[in-house]
């Protein structure tokens, strides 16, 4: 998408074929800062330290990481090494495996002398598929946005709800949950969304709302508590999320407070709509609740709130007793009853085994 008139991807192979370009994305919304990532450390802790995160771009980045360090060293101990390495950096999105798994088949079975170049030409294709798939969501989804604007009032939006950042900056381009979003935009639907804040590192507010400005797309920002009151309200039309790992089943892990979103949809008869790409199937996980590992992040980004200053400087405040101990879990599962539907590149299907052996017949579980 477009920055200031300059088309950006999230992350871009560096001229130099040993290194990638990154968006720093804890400086945003106040700083626009690009970075390199030219070793595997830099790329684990770009990953952990959420200088990049979503799960299609945390994806991405392994399998750049992956590429970076095979230039060093491409053989077997140090494949497995480069694996182990970014495995480990965070536990819930399952993108991060699909890619790293993706990378150990087509390049284990290569000569150590053929395995970097192709590691580097793999981490491209997996950037531009993401690309395209995003596109892809974005027309299926657009179809519903359609559907509901035909039936509001001449002149009024289509009032979408969304939750934590499933932007073009959690993805390689275009996003999940907010492909839709721009390509009705796009095609001059009226559109309007609200951002939940998404305590507590608000990607919502920091991300979302940063991007959707940049593209000129009209949206609000709510405080993560206020959806519901908007639906009880008749002023929210649908909702779309994205997710960080869906199961064979349906079930859709997303960003903590996810869950709520959907409770308080399906209460309200607002349809609760999930945005993935097929890479964030985890076909081996049947029941989210009790099988997805959920990220247990530090107290301290629940007990301080960074923000710019009124004086410019950007800083970080306490806003809780310094003793008081903080939970901090990153992802909550929504089960698959309380999703409308997964939009995904193949079309829409309903969150369910049946539903998703429709798009995904290859590998439907039994
Ligand atoms: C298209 S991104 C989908 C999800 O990864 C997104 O909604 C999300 O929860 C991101 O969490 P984050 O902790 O910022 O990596």
């Amino acid at each position: 998408m477009k920055i200031d008139g300059t088309a950006y991807r999230s992350i871009w192979a560096g001229a130099d074929g040993r290194s990638a370009g990154i968006i720093d994305q804890t400086r945003l919304p106040h700083e626009f800062v690009t970075l390199e990532l030219s070793s595997l450390d830099e790329a684990a802790v770009a990953i952990r330290d959420m200088w990049v995160r979503g799960a299609p771009l945390i994806g991405a980045t392994a399998a750049y990481g992956m590429a970076i360090a095979l230039r060093e060293d491409a053989s077997d101990s140090a494949l497995k090494a480069g694996y182990d390495t970014l495995i480990a950096t965070r536990p819930t999105a399952i993108n991060l495996k699909w890619a790293l798994d993706a990378v150990m088949a087509r390049v284990a079975p290569l000569s150590p002398t053929e395995r970097a170049e192709a590691a580097w030409h793999f981490a491209a294709e997996v950037c531009d598929e993401d690309v395209a798939v995003n596109h892809a969501i974005g027309s299926h989804g657009l179809e519903l946005i359609r559907a509901l604007a035909a039936r509001k009032p001449a002149g009024e939006p289509v009032n979408i709800l969304t939750h934590c950042n499933a932007g073009w900056l959690a993805t390689v381009d275009w996003g999940t949950a907010t492909s839709p979003i721009y390509q009705a935009h796009d095609a001059g639907l009226k559109v309007h969304v609200y951002v939940d804040e998404t305590r507590p590192r608000n990607q919502g507010a920091s991300l979302t709302a940063w991007e959707l400005g940049r593209h000129g797309v009209p949206h609000t920002l709510i405080v993560d508590n206020a959806g519901g009151h908007l639906m009880q309200h008749g002023q929210v039309d649908m909702v779309i999320t994205g997710t960080d790992r869906t199961t064979a089943l349906g079930d859709v892990c997303n960003k903590i407070g996810t869950y709520l979103k959907a409770l308080a949809a399906q209460d309200n008869g607002v349809p609760f709509y999930v945005a993935l790409p097929s890479s964030t199937i985890d076909w081996t996980v049947r029941d989210g609740v009790r099988e997805i590992p959920i990220e247990e992040r530090d107290g301290a980004e629940v007990t301080w709130v960074h923000g710019r200053r009124p004086d410019g400087v950007v800083d970080k405040v306490l806003i809780a007793p310094p003793t008081s101990p903080a939970a901090n879990p990153a992802f909550d599962v929504t089960p698959a009853r309380l999703v409308t539907g997964l939009i995904t590149e193949r079309g829409v299907c309903s969150a369910s085994q049946a539903g998703l052996a429709s798009l995904f017949p290859e590998r439907a579980v039994a």
